[in-house]
């Protein structure tokens, strides 16, 4: 699959749109100045592009609640380590428009929305770090925002320059857009909790809101980095969603304890990888589970109980490998179909 396409430079406006797109931090400016003035809302949805679903009901819940949505997409190089996927990242720049001017349309025929697709903000690296890109190290140096220790588990423990990386940008993102509130998606949850404790920390005067999980028919949480997976992997990533759905279950019948609850969502993982093993290898799909994780809602630490008056959060990483041994033609996925890593969680809400 081809995922490299034009790049927004040449353009100023989304074709048949009132959809600006704005490339530097000035332009950012002039296009907010009025809004403030003129006492209209602003919603800011930042993505990496490679649109999808998950990110366009980010959009619509945007849409309903500020007269104006301004969607960023820009691949932060700096939470990206230097062993991860930012070289084969999918950049889908002509899809990621016309779907932005498909739902712009739709929007704007829809009466029950405040607002609309007003901007997108695809900032250059040079705008976004001024100072030069500082890298991607664990001790580059720089101008970062660390949010520990919640930073540190989980994800950040996997990705020790993820949540530095995601906490910079999105402070630098909101310091150029000044939203009213700004929109993400439970699915990266670890990453909610970090910008929330951000927000609350630096004292920002911004609005988090967090939209639900989109999801296929099948399960599998809508990510961009799903293209990598090709169909015989795509069939078996459903796993992880899987498992964490026993868990919940466990919980939902009566289970407080993490041994009970956890331990149903590793027999899923157990049957599954057993399932897989009985295959030849032209058929078989591996994974290695990197974390299952039972934890307190504020703030990622693990849990021994869950307390139903406080709830908690199941989350987990899985890496689906690449398949050992390719059919003749079959759709690998996007970049050759290298090792995905999935993440997925499900919230057990205080009872
Ligand atoms: N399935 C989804 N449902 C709801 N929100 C989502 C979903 N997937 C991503 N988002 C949200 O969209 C925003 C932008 O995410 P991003 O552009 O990294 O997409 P992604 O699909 O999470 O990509 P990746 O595969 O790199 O994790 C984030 O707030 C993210 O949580
Ligand atoms: C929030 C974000 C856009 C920061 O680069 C990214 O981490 C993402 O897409 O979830
Ligand atoms: N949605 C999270 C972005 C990342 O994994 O880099």
């Amino acid at each position: 699959m081809a995922c490299r396409t034009s790049s927004p430079s040449s353009l100023e406006k989304i074709p048949a749109t009132s959809i600006r797109v704005l490339r530097t931090v000035d332009s950012v400016r002039r296009w907010r100045r009025p809004h403030l003035l003129d006492r209209r809302t602003v919603g800011l949805v930042p993505t990496m592009g490679a649109l999808h679903e998950g990110h366009i009901s980010l959009i619509r819940a945007a849409a309903r609640e500020n007269h104006h949505v301004i969607v960023s997409i820009y691949v932060n190089p700096a939470q990206f380590g230097i062993k991860e996927d930012l070289a084969s990242y999918p950049v889908t720049w002509a899809a990621d428009t016309e779907k932005l001017a498909r739902l712009d349309r739709e929007l704007a025929d829809d009466g029950a929305n405040l607002g609309r697709i007003s901007a997108v903000f695809a900032p250059t690296t040079a705008d976004v770090y001024p100072a030069g890109f500082p890298g991607q190290e664990v001790d580059s140096k720089g101008s970062f925002v660390n949010i520990t220790p919640v930073a540190e588990v989980l994800e950040g423990a996997s990705r020790p320059t993820f949540f530095r990386g995601v906490a910079t940008v999105c402070m630098k993102l909101f310091n150029m857009v000044q939203p009213e509130r700004v929109y993400f998606g439970q699915k990266d949850v670890q990453q909610t909790v970090v910008i929330r404790a951000m927000v609350r920390d630096f004292m920002l005067p911004v609005e988090v809101v967090i939209g639900p999980t989109t999801r296929a028919a099948d399960g599998l949480a809508l990510s961009s980095r799903n293209v990598y997976l090709g169909e015989r992997r795509r069939v078996v990533a459903t796993v992880l969603h899987r498992a964490l759905s026993a868990a919940e279950a466990a919980y939902g019948a009566g289970a407080r304890d993490r041994e009970t609850i956890l331990s149903a969502a590793q027999r899923v993982v157990k049957e599954t990888l057993e399932g897989q093993m009985a295959l030849v290898p032209e058929r078989r799909v591996m994974f290695e589970v990197d974390y299952l994780s039972l934890a307190g809602p504020d703030d990622m630490v693990e849990l021994d109980v869950v307390d139903p008056a406080k709830g908690g959060i199941l989350s987990g990483a899985i890496k689906m490998l690449p398949v050992e041994a390719p059919r003749e033609g079959e759709d690998l996925g996007h970049s050759g179909g290298p090792a995905v890593r999935l993440i997925d969680n499900i919230i057990l809400a205080p009872q």
